[in-house]
């Protein structure tokens, strides 16, 4: 069933949202995965994002992590103000515990439009760093291409949710800037199989995204997603072929009065003995860096019907994951630049030096804390 207490996840066929004899079936269906579950499978977006190219994408994820070690450390993301490179296993913290993981993050193309006096949080963007291309061939204009897509899908998505909750398609536009002024984080984020002697099971433990909107691709077979219900089961989200797993995130919960779901989720390590890691690559569809989501000028009203249906559905509890309360009160950018400088005091140390005392008054941690 897919009400709150659902134990499946909806599977939403994109092409039907394409057509204007089907959109409403599809509009209705996103209605009920943005009120009552929080994520949802999406087939068929071949028209946005290139089937071959994800194949492809999907074929240099293991060698990029079989890059040589010193290369992964020349683009780590010490070196980025906008926290975008490589960050090494285990780096991190999720609910007390190490997350088991090795990643790159890895963003649209993008120049920081930061410049002195300005926020620091106009700099949480800005240019990503590749691998050098002799040692990866294609790689990098792979990766480009790939986001710029799925950045795209995200962008046509937008106006859906919008049509979903009962606005006109453009409802969403005041949460954006120019598209050259928005950047879109992607990870390309490796599991590696724990040993025997693992003490946990935690790829990344129990948390909310935060922005609107999450485009999934799960990049190899492997089970381990799980995602939280209203009664605090953990229900699988297992790969589907030709799919991409969207959820969404706290800025879209806080900007629709708890009307569309942020979702608890997390992520199983392989079980021991699997033959190989499990790859992903989320992308993180932003919304502008001086948004304040609660600030009255971004307030939207909804048809009564949708307010209706989230009171049927019930108040959101209380789950394994609390943050990004930051919301409340924070543009965007700011919540997005806490976030980044607990999870990594090291580039926090080097770049905001301020904000590191404030966080980290008793020197560097040997791991950040994630959420
Ligand atoms: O790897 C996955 O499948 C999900 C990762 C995730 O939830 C995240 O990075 O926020
Ligand atoms: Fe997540």
């Amino acid at each position: 069933m897919t009400g709150p207490d659902f134990s499946e996840i909806p599977l939403l066929d994109y092409s039907l949202a394409l057509s204007s004899t089907t959109k409403p079936h599809f509009v209705q269906q996103l209605r009920n995965a943005l009120i009552n579950v929080g994520f949802l499978y999406l087939s068929n977006t071949n028209s946005v994002v290139d089937e071959e190219l994800i194949e492809r994408l999907k074929i240099y994820i293991p060698k990029l992590f079989a890059l040589p070690q010193e290369e992964k450390d020349r683009i780590q993301k010490a070196n980025s103000p906008h926290f975008l490179g490589y960050s090494k296993l285990g780096a991190e913290l999720t609910k007390g515990k190490t997350d088991y993981r090795e990643q790159f993050d890895i963003g649209t193309d993008h120049v920081s439009r930061w410049k002195p006096g300005d926020p620091d949080y106009y700099n949480v963007w800005g240019p990503s760093q590749y691998p050098d291309d002799a040692l990866i061939p294609g790689f990098q204009d792979t990766m480009k291409t790939y986001l710029s897509q799925v950045a795209a899908l995200g962008t046509h998505f937008i106006t859906l949710i919008a049509e979903a909750l009962g606005l006109p398609p453009d409802g969403l536009s005041r949460f954006y800037d120019t598209p050259d002024r928005m950047q879109h984080r992607g990870k390309v984020v490796q599991y590696p199989v724990p040993t025997e002697r693992s003490e946990s099971d935690q790829g990344v433990g129990p948390h909310y995204d935060a922005g609107f909107l999450t485009i999934l691709l799960q990049a190899s077979p492997h089970p381990g997603l799980q995602v939280q219900n209203l009664s605090g089961d953990w229900i699988d989200a297992p790969p589907i072929q030709g799919t991409f797993v969207i959820n969404f995130g706290r800025a879209l919960e806080f900007a629709t009065k708890g009307i569309a779901r942020a979702t608890s989720h997390r992520v199983l390590s392989p079980p021991v003995g699997s033959s190989s890691p499990r790859y992903s690559v989320p992308l993180f569809h932003n919304i502008a860096l001086d948004v304040r989501v609660r600030d009255p000028k971004y307030e939207l009203e909804f048809p009564p019907e949708i307010l209706r249906l989230r009171d049927e559905r019930g108040k959101l509890s209380e789950t394994d994951s609390i943050n990004y309360s930051e919301f409340e009160s924070q543009p965007s950018g700011m919540v997005q630049l806490l976030g980044r400088v607990r999870s990594h005091p090291d580039v926090a140390e080097r770049h905001y030096p301020a904000l590191f005392k404030q966080f980290f008054p008793d020197g560097l941690p040997k791991q950040g804390f994630g959420y």
